[in-house]
Order: structure tokens, then sequence, then C-alpha cells
């Protein structure tokens, strides 16, 4: 088996300020100021060609940050993973350049991944039916609606056809017909062998589509494996938790932050 992405101990840490004047001081000062806090702690995984992996968890859990270190938009803190692949990612806010317009951010971002200008021209046209934005293709990305967003991420990302794709949430914010449109790209994907990380809070998207599932906690792997085993699991997880009072929620969370917090190794 071809392993996509080998993933060691991968960390990511953010600062946490309670005020502005403490992140300045931060910022300026040699002495440290703020709350060290872990997004991701120690994340190890492997991924073999062709795994559809499907990202679970509550909100806040970390799989937006796993999806940005895979894409390279962040930079880990600490460990290590290594890409076998051009990757790219198809978030609703990340990537596009708001002051651009559609078709300026159509050419940036083939310019960028090093297709030249007759290349590009070819694939305008594809992108820009596939994200039905017509005339709205020459105003700026910062008058586009989410649902504009998504669907003009969605297009160029599926364009330049990448060994690794990673749909984080794109699918719930457009139209049901694009949704639609959506996954069977995605199933042409999945037929033509290509890794993908799928980030939805969908279930049946998820039982639809992948193989395996990574079932992220407070920043933690909490599980990862088969798809039936993992989600079965999750599921059942998620069915006690909503039936949780707001209380024994917020508690949870509290307990899940204060160790996201701690800097020192857990034990
Ligand atoms: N730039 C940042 N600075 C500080 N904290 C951040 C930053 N980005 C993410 N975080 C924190 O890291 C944690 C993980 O966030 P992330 O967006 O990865 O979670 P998620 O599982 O994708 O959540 P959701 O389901 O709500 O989209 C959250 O507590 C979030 O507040």
């Amino acid at each position: 088996m071809t392993k996509a992405i080998v993933a060691k101990n991968v960390t990511k840490k953010f600062k946490l300020y309670n005020t502005q004047s403490e992140r300045l001081k931060d910022l300026l000062l040699p002495k440290s100021f703020g709350e060290e806090f872990y997004a991701l702690r120690d994340v190890s995984f492997e991924a073999e060609k062709g795994d559809i992996i499907g990202l679970v968890g509550v909100n806040g859990s970390g799989k937006s940050t796993l999806s940005n270190i895979i894409s390279g938009i962040v930079p880990e803190t600490s460990g290590e993973i290594s890409i076998n692949g051009e990757t790219a990612i198809i978030d609703v806010s990340a990537g596009l350049n708001n002051k651009l317009t559609g078709r300026e951010n159509i050419e940036l971002k083939c310019l960028m991944l090093g297709f030249n200008r007759k290349e590009i021209k070819n694939m305008e046209q594809d992108i820009i039916d596939f994200a039905e934005l017509d005339k709205f293709i020459d105003q700026p990305v910062k008058s586009y609606s989410k649902g504009m967003k998504s669907r003009l991420g969605f297009a160029i990302n599926v364009s330049i056809d990448p060994d690794i794709l990673i749909v984080d949430e794109a699918l719930s914010v457009g139209d049901k017909a694009f949704a639609k449109k959506s996954l069977e790209k995605m199933k042409e994907f999945k037929e033509r062998g290509k890794t993908m990380f799928f980030v939805s809070h969908s279930i049946a998207q998820m039982k639809e589509f992948c193989n395996k599932i990574m079932w992220l906690e407070f920043g933690e792997k909490k599980a990862y494996g088969e798809m039936e085993d993992v989600l079965g699991d999750y599921e059942a997880f998620l069915k006690e938790y909503n039936k949780w009072s707001k209380k024994k929620r917020k508690a949870f969370r509290q307990k899940g932050f204060e160790r996201q917090s701690k800097v020192k190794e857990l034990v």
C-alpha cells in the first residue's frame, strides 16, 4: 500500500490572551504573556492512497486545524507530517482573496500551482460553469454570499485535480442542488483512487463516503480506524451528548479546555 500521509505527534499550540495589551506585550517584550492552548496534541496516523477519511468530533475538537495543517495553510508547532502529493483544501473561508474577483482568484490559485496561462484559460470556463457564478465571476469575492464562496472554492479545488483533497464543511453552506453535484464530483475522485479528508457534521455523508474515521476530542485523537467501528462509537457518544443538560455539556467543555491549556505533559 502507498502511504499518502504519515503524521507523527502533530501538535498545534495557540496563545490565548485575556486582553489586547497582553497580546501586544507578548509580541514586543522578551517575557512571555498569555496562555498556551493545544488545538491539536500528539496526533499520529497514517493514510493510505485512496483512503477517504472522515474527521469527526464536536465543535472545537481540532478538525479544521488538522485539515489546515495537512493542506499546509498553517504550520504545525511540533511533530512531523509527510504528504505524498499535492493537496487542496475546500473550505468556505480559506484560500480565497476577498479583494479579488472570482476570475482573478481562479487565475491566482492556478498560477501559484504552476499552471501556465493557456492551461488556466482552458480550465477557467469549466470552473465558472461548475460554480454557477455566471456574471458574478467578475465581481469581488467580498460581495459573494457564503454559498457562492463555497461554490467557487469547491470548483477551483476540484479542477486542479489534487492527489489529496480536503473538503471542510463546504457542502453544508451551498444549496441542495450544488451539494448533490459536489457529492457526485467527490464520488468521481473516490473512484479514481484519490485520497480525501472529509469534515462534515452529517453522519449519513460519512457513511456514504468514508472507509476510515478519525474522531478528535479536545485536540486529541480519540479513535482512528475502520468507518463502521469508529462511527458506531461516535454515534453512540453523540446520542448521549445530545441528551446531556446544558450544565453537563458546559462541564465537559470546561474539562476539555483545562486539558488543552495544560502546558506540562499529561499523565
Ligand atoms: N487562530 C487561532 N487562535 C487561537 N485558537 C484557535 C485558533 N484556531 C483555532 N483555535 C482553537 O483551536 C480549537 C480547535 O479549533 P478547530 O477550528 O480546529 O475545531 P473544529 O473541530 O474544526 O471545530 P468546528 O466543528 O466548530 O468547526 C478551538 O478551541 C479553537 O478555538
